[in-house]
């Protein structure tokens, strides 16, 4: 039989769109029949159910056959679930800004770009804004796999009542970026945000051992530095170049081709188990000898997996450590409920910050 032609091929694919589109507008209708009946089941509805979200991508994932691969094809349902969700409720995410940051494309990556991303210069602000109310949640982030934790929202769960909802985690690559104006023989300047800067340093170092590091506030900010200067040069990703229009000199200049950033959504209301949960603390413990085995003791009593532990001064006094801790399993899980019981024997003082699903895209 003859091949069939591109005019047959694309008839086809005409079919199959026609068929897509119907049974998207059908979903999106179940949706907002889904907003109904939690409205009418609760006054002060939440609409937004990551648990519910991570299930649905769990199963896209699973049943995926190709030749999309899964990771692709949960992305274009994470984007039909956002605007499905967009028409039960136009929702505002607050993220750590400006525009272009990592934890703008962290904020897209896990809601989807149907919300409405709102910019704030600090962690604390956005930590705010959430509690206030002004946006639903928030996005910032919490560890780098080059340099570590984010002290900054470390420090801001200890003066906040607010739940972890979600966890995003990113690839992160970093670029030197030019304006057009600027020659790469004539850079006396890099701006970057520290932690930036101090992910490329082998390559500065081999590079560009003469030309200045200037560290800013963000690595968008440093992209947007350059539309006004001349002979600098940034370092930033491709969300930043793209927005602020800078050429790319060079591609992945990290010293680690694994550098992945760990984000958290922050919200007000706690998450039901999706199945496949983390759960981070916060345990305030005396400074005694031993302490930390204290902590982790009853993990291992109940085989329960640790997936991170940072220690840091309390903020109250001298006498007694802060431990951030989390592991694999939900609040509602009979071992970590018989975990928690043990700790708080230990502890001078527990916080529960969130149980979520372990990230799926
Ligand atoms: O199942 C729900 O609760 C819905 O609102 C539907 C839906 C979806 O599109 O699948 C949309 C938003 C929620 O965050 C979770 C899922």
């Amino acid at each position: 039989m003859a091949e069939p032609t591109l005019e047959q091929l694309r008839a086809q694919i005409d079919g199959l769109d026609d068929q897509l589109q119907t049974l998207m507008n059908q979903r999106a209708t179940l949706a907002q029949k889904v907003a109904e009946v939690k409205q009418a089941t609760d006054g002060d509805a939440v609409f937004y159910r990551p648990e519910r979200e991570a299930q649905v991508l769990r199963r896209v994932k699973e049943r995926n056959t190709g030749p999309l691969d899964g990771e692709t094809v949960a992305r274009l349902f994470r984007e039909i679930m956002s605007a499905c969700l967009a028409l039960e409720q136009r929702m505002k995410v607050a993220f750590l800004g400006p525009e272009g940051t990592f934890t703008h494309q962290a904020a897209l990556k896990h809601f989807g770009h149907a919300v409405e991303a709102v910019s704030l210069g600090a962690i604390d602000e956005v930590f705010r804004e959430v509690e206030s109310g002004a946006v639903q949640y928030g996005v910032v982030p919490v560890e780098n796999s080059t340099e570590g934790v984010v002290n900054h929202t470390l420090d801001s769960f200890m003066d906040s009542s607010l739940k972890i909802c979600g966890e995003v985690d990113l690839r992160i690559h970093h670029h030197l970026l030019l304006g057009e104006h600027t020659q790469e023989n004539r850079i006396t300047r890099i701006y970057s945000h520290q932690q930036t800067l101090a992910q490329c340093r082998k390559w500065l170092d081999a590079h560009m051992p003469t030309v200045e590091r200037v560290a800013v506030s963000s690595n968008a900010q440093a992209a947007r530095r350059l539309k006004d200067e001349w002979n600098a040069a940034a370092i930033a990703g491709e969300m930043a170049a793209e927005l602020y229009g800078l050429k790319i000199m060079h591609h992945n200049i990290e010293d680690r081709p694994d550098n992945t950033t760990r984000f958290i959504i922050i919200g007000r209301q706690d998450t039901p188990p999706s199945g496949q949960d983390k759960t981070s603390i916060l345990v305030r413990m005396k400074n005694r000898p031993g302490a930390l085995y204290h902590v982790l003791k009853p993990f291992k009593e109940h085989s329960v997996d640790l997936t991170r532990v940072e220690s840091r001064p309390s903020r109250s006094g001298n006498w007694s450590y802060v431990f951030f801790i989390d592991f694999e399993g939900h609040r509602d899980d009979d071992r970590v409920g018989r975990v928690l019981a043990a700790l708080e024997q230990e502890a001078m003082d527990i916080r529960f910050l969130g149980s979520y699903p372990r990230a799926v895209i």
